[in-house]
């Protein structure tokens, strides 16, 4: 595992020719868990799965959707006052064509099928490597029995992202925040940039860039995991910082739990080293008291503490 670049790289490249419990899966299972635990993050080379022109499609078509009049878009777009360079939209459980096809026939009632197949393969591509991922953090916390429900209970939202340029200044190497700091409050962020900008505060303190290759992803770990791991899992700070004169586009799956589908810790990761740290609680509860607080750094933490 390199781990030059901040945040630790992990190789999936050769997923296909593992077999499940081999020496080799379980090699990666840990370097996965670790990689959640000690950096709440990590990169994955997953090119194999993943062809470049897949992902140069899904951006091309993603920038003719933001290309769109603000009327186009304005039934699905998301701003965010406090970060005017920023601008997304959101296809919930993507890895259904129908799903797809009725997010873009809100915007562009005349279709863009290639551009619907694009995301749709991303999409169901993606929901693989988090599956896998998830499998590996379960197998290797010696939790797996909790697997195939924790999936049932999950739902998904594949959103692409655009960051204007900033305006440019005399200087001209000014930095502008594109996105703040947070932390994902979901169960796992898979995510693509097409330049860079995305930056991730390591245990230490530092903030790192994470550099743009196609077929590679950063993966997050958010709060409803590390919530669910009893703590063990952290969730890693990031943040989007432009500079220069290009826009910046990326795109991400995000897995959360269901509506209904209470995150509990499982029993098994509760002893007298690690005392329950969060009361069952339902995730959209969560979010709408995240909401209504956003100036609180630690809300799930007030809002399902356990002590
Ligand atoms: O666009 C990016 O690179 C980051 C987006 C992000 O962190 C988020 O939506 O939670
Ligand atoms: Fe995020």
């Amino acid at each position: 595992m390199d781990v030059e670049s901040g945040i630790p790289c992990i190789d999936f490249s050769h997923l296909a020719d593992l077999v499940e419990g081999s020496e080799g899966w379980k090699s990666l299972c840990k370097q996965v868990r670790e990689a959640c635990e000690n950096y709440g993050c990590f990169q994955v080379v997953y090119d194999d799965q993943v062809p470049v022109k897949l992902h140069e499609e899904l951006l091309m078509g993603s920038k003719e959707l933001f290309d769109l009049p603000d009327e186009a878009k304005e039934k699905n777009v998301r701003k965010i006052k406090e970060a005017p360079l920023y601008e997304s939209l959101g296809v919930h459980n993507a890895p259904n064509l129908d799903q797809v096809e009725a997010f873009t026939n809100l915007m562009r009632p005349n279709g863009n099928s290639a551009f619907c197949q694009a995301l749709n393969s991303m999409a169901k591509k993606i929901q693989k490597l988090e599956e896998i991922v998830r499998k590996m953090i379960f197998q290797n916390l010696g939790v797996e029995d909790y697997y195939d429900s924790h999936i049932r209970n999950s739902d998904s939202l594949f959103r692409v992202f655009k960051y204007n340029a900033p305006p440019p200044t005399p200087s001209d190497d000014s930095v502008a925040v594109g996105l703040q700091a947070h932390k994902d409050l979901n169960i796992l962020t898979i995510l693509n940039q097409d330049i860079e900008g995305l930056e991730i505060l390591s245990p230490g303190g530092k903030w790192f860039r994470v550099l743009p290759k196609p077929g590679t992803f950063t993966v997050f770990a958010g709060e409803a995991l590390m919530a669910w791991s009893n703590g063990r899992i952290h969730a890693a700070k990031h943040r989007v910082m432009m500079q220069g004169a290009k826009d910046r586009y990326s795109y991400a799956f995000f897995s959360a739990p269901k509506e209904g589908a209470p995150v509990e810790i499982p029993k098994e990761l509760v002893d007298n080293d690690h005392p329950l740290l969060f009361r069952p609680f339902d995730y959209m509860d969560f979010l709408r008291y995240y909401q209504a607080n956003p100036h609180l750094d630690n809300s799930l933490e007030i809002y399902a503490g356990a002590v």
